[in-house]
């Protein structure tokens, strides 16, 4: 039996994946093969020892030890852009609320209306809405930064709203730019899109060179009056850069989906509980694909959209397979090999795979692995984990 922990609300549908006769599916569970979580904020010391992967349901790993899983062989997944059309539509409503005062308006109506007579109602509707006006998207520029599943989605919505768009992402993947519409316009840098945009929408992750992206320096570069999304993360801004930038009026408004205690109470700014992949079909979306790929890692050993493993994929072929992770140093193919001669092992079929520091092999063999083999193959200086599967 495998046995995957779970953390967090996650989607049934990702759930039944796992069938009862080979797993345990639990939010408490000992020696769990797995992890699956969400938003849970994951400790190196939370993760056991016979734990060999972690599946994000969703695109953020910050909330995850990548750096440490790595050193430790543990294989960590993710979704890509299983939840990405749940967060563009919530950024469109973010640009829609931005854009007009449409939650005053309906606190106006709340509050004020209650035990008015239907006259008296049209009366404070009429004499009160002039103080709830706004702007139309339509004409003005967005600048979209990251675009990736979901700012590629957020571009083309925006062009579809009539939109100027501006888009800036020097690490764009060629998948990423086709997807892209033509009609987006690219930047080379923060000062440019953000001294050109009306309205600028954070669409990248949180890692170290895009901490604190948005400082000081940057805000100097925002077009007065204009509007900043960030519907990404909140490590992105630096929080006392913003406030300071909306008290000099330099930003209108800032809309997040990551509040921050500083901007509590502030007319100019709209803070979301997190709810930018809270809806059924992305939660579907992102349980799915990660039980997909964690089932076919623990039963076949392949690896498809890791974070920090290459994706490895092997027909199987031969009895058995081995699954073996080491450094990526010199001779460690050789040392494996070696092994398995020793022990009259053929290879039916293999593959070796690396990525920074880490190497992955599958290697299917012809016969039933003798006593001994896989702890063998454990020996070798520099091989961090090996299992068959
Ligand atoms: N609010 C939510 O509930 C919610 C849901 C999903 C994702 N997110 C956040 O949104 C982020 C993006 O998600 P995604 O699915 O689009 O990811 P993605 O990996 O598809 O796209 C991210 C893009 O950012 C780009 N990028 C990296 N560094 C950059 C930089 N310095 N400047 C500009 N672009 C840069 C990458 O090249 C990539 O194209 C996630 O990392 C996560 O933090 C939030
Ligand atoms: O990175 C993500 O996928 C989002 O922030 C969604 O987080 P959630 O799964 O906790 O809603």
């Amino acid at each position: 039996m495998y046995k995957i922990l779970t953390h967090n609300k996650i989607s049934v549908k990702g759930l039944d994946k796992f069938s009862r006769d080979k797993y345990e599916v639990a939010s408490e569970i000992g020696h769990p093969d797995a992890i699956m979580l969400r938003s849970h904020k994951l400790t190196p010391e939370a993760i056991a020892d016979s734990v060999t992967a972690i599946g994000r349901a969703g695109a953020g790993v910050n909330n995850i030890p990548v750096d440490d899983c790595t050193e430790r062989g543990v294989v960590v997944f993710n979704a890509p852009g299983a939840n990405a059309n749940a967060v563009k539509e919530l950024v469109i409503a973010g640009l829609l609320l931005s854009g007009r005062d449409i939650l005053g308006g309906i606190k106006y109506v709340k509050e004020e209306g209650p035990g008015l007579t239907e006259d008296e109602l049209h009366k404070l509707v009429e004499n009160g809405k002039k103080q709830y006006g706004g702007a139309e998207l339509a004409g003005k520029t967005l600048g979209v930064v990251g675009l990736g599943a979901i700012g590629s989605l957020v571009a083309e919505t925006g062009l579809m709203l009539g939109m100027k768009v501006l888009g800036l992402d020097p690490a764009l993947s060629v998948e990423a730019a086709w997807r892209l519409s033509r009609d987006v316009e690219r930047v080379e840098n923060m000062q440019t899109l953000l001294s050109k945009s009306d309205y600028v929408s954070l669409h990248l992750p949180v890692l170290e060179a895009t901490r604190n992206l948005i400082n000081k320096e940057l805000t100097e570069s925002f077009k007065p009056g204009s509007v900043l999304l960030n519907f990404s993360r909140e490590k992105l801004v630096d929080t006392q850069a913003l406030v300071a930038a909306l008290d000099s009026g330099k930003l209108r408004s800032y809309i997040s989906d990551f509040p921050m205690p500083e901007f509590l109470g502030r007319k100019d700014v709209i803070q979301m509980p997190h709810l930018g992949a809270s809806t059924a079909e992305a939660e579907e979306n992102c349980a799915i694909m990660i039980a997909d790929q964690l089932i076919d890692f623990l039963e076949n050993g392949n690896i498809k959209n890791s974070v920090n493993f290459p994706n490895t994929s092997l027909e199987r072929s031969g009895l058995c397979r081995l699954a073996i992770i080491n450094k990526n140093v010199p001779k460690m193919l050789g040392q494996i090999l070696s092994v398995l001669a020793d022990r009259d092992q053929n290879v039916a079929d293999m593959i070796n795979k690396s990525r920074g520091e880490i190497a992955y092999n599958l290697i299917d063999i012809e016969r039933e692995p003798t006593n001994g083999l896989i702890d063998e193959i454990k020996a070798i200086d520099g091989v961090i984990s090996a299992r068959v599967v």
